[in-house]
């Protein structure tokens, strides 16, 4: 298992230089779970034009080609089974018609890697369903405890859910977040409930999770197969009793813990900014994949303030945006040794 990030663990084997390319694409084809080929990898990718250009750039594209993997783009308006042949399909877009292809396409050729399976893309795209596998996992001797912060998931009529709060025993304040994930900016409209009648106000579908003090800083755990990457990200600030007090309503909030919001240059109280130990994040990764039926995702993880090893899962994104800089590690570590 590899740790990349705010701490590099740099494997100490050296490729063998006369199929230095083979090995290399070993690392990025069996960390993945894909099939290992001698001579290269097709990589089909169906994406949109804003994540095909965020994540496939030029560096990404001309290290993996040196390693024997090509990046083919599908073409959606052709029928998939007219294009590749593909080695993997790699993508991500919403909607039960691309489900239906990809999963009539995996039915027809099932020796091809589907990056991920979209009915366990489809689990995570839901803030309710992606966090249930995330409390049952035995993550005793990994040094930290990792829950899931008490949520409530509203679907009907907004004049219920102060009811409805009371009645789960939430306790402000509470973050408001659309409860499907699509990756539309909608699904990202996130509010700060500091007051229960407030909550009327609010538009479901949507998921009510309890805000937990962190010290503001959440820590994004990336992990692409046996790969994880950790970042800090500033976060939302601590809310104290007296703010709690005196504020009333509820607050839309912008994406506060963004790319542009890295924490880990940051001069940060260590109690703070420490990244969760790395057997809890081995275990928990590695729990998840398998739980998950999911390679390429990453977990928000944050801190309860004034713990040391009490962690929240807060969110589970399904390949996001920082995958092709991980990818680039991956394909590069044998070069930087
Ligand atoms: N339960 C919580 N307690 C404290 N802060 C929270 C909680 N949930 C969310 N936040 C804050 O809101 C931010 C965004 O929350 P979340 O990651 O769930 O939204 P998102 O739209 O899925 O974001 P993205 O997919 O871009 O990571 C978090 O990074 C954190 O700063
Ligand atoms: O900070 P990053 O780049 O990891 O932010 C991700 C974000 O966490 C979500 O994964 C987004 O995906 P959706 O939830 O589907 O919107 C990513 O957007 P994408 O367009 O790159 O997939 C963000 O990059
Ligand atoms: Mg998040
Ligand atoms: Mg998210």
């Amino acid at each position: 298992m590899r740790l990349i990030g705010g701490e590099e663990h740099k494997s100490n084997e050296q490729p063998e230089n006369e199929n230095e390319s083979n090995n290399e694409q070993e690392e990025f084809t069996l960390g993945l779970g894909l099939p290992h080929q001698s001579t290269r990898l097709v990589v089909g990718y169906a994406l949109t034009s804003k994540k095909t250009k965020s994540f496939l750039q030029p560096k990404l594209e001309n290290l993996a080609r040196n390693k024997g993997i090509v990046f083919v783009a599908i073409d959606q308006s052709r029928p998939l089974s007219d294009q590749g042949p593909f080695d993997v399909i790699l993508h991500k877009l919403f909607g039960k018609q691309w489900r239906q292809i990809l999963e009539d396409y995996r039915e027809k050729y099932p020796e091809v890697t589907v990056l991920d399976p979209p009915s366990a893309i489809k689990h995570v795209s839901n803030r309710q369903s992606m966090l249930q596998d995330v409390t049952n996992i035995n993550l005793c001797d990994c040094h930290g405890k990792v829950g899931v912060p008490k949520q409530l998931v509203i679907t009907e009529d907004p004049l219920s859910i102060p009811d409805a709060v009371t009645e789960a025993g939430l306790v402000l304040p509470l973050v408001s977040k659309p409860l499907i994930v699509d990756g539309s900016a909608k699904s990202h409209l996130l509010s700060l409930a500091y007051d229960q009648l407030s909550l009327s106000k609010l538009d479901p579908p949507l998921v009510l999770q309890e805000f937990v003090n962190h010290g503001g800083v959440v820590f994004k755990v990336y992990i692409v197969g046996e790969a994880i990457k950790v970042v800090r990200r500033f976060s939302l600030p601590d809310i104290n009793k007296l703010e709690l007090l005196n504020n009333a309503g509820v607050f839309r909030f912008p994406r506060v813990s963004c790319a542009a919001a890295s924490a880990d240059d940051a001069d940060l109280d260590p109690s703070v900014a420490e990244l969760p130990p790395r057997p809890l994040l081995e275990k928990l990764s590695r729990e998840l994949r398998q739980r998950l039926g999911l390679q390429l995702f990453n977990i928000d993880m944050i801190r309860e303030h004034g713990t040391r090893d009490h962690f929240y899962v807060i969110d589970i994104n399904y390949f996001p945006g920082k995958w092709n800089f991980f990818l680039i590690d991956i394909l590069n570590i044998p070069q930087q040794l």
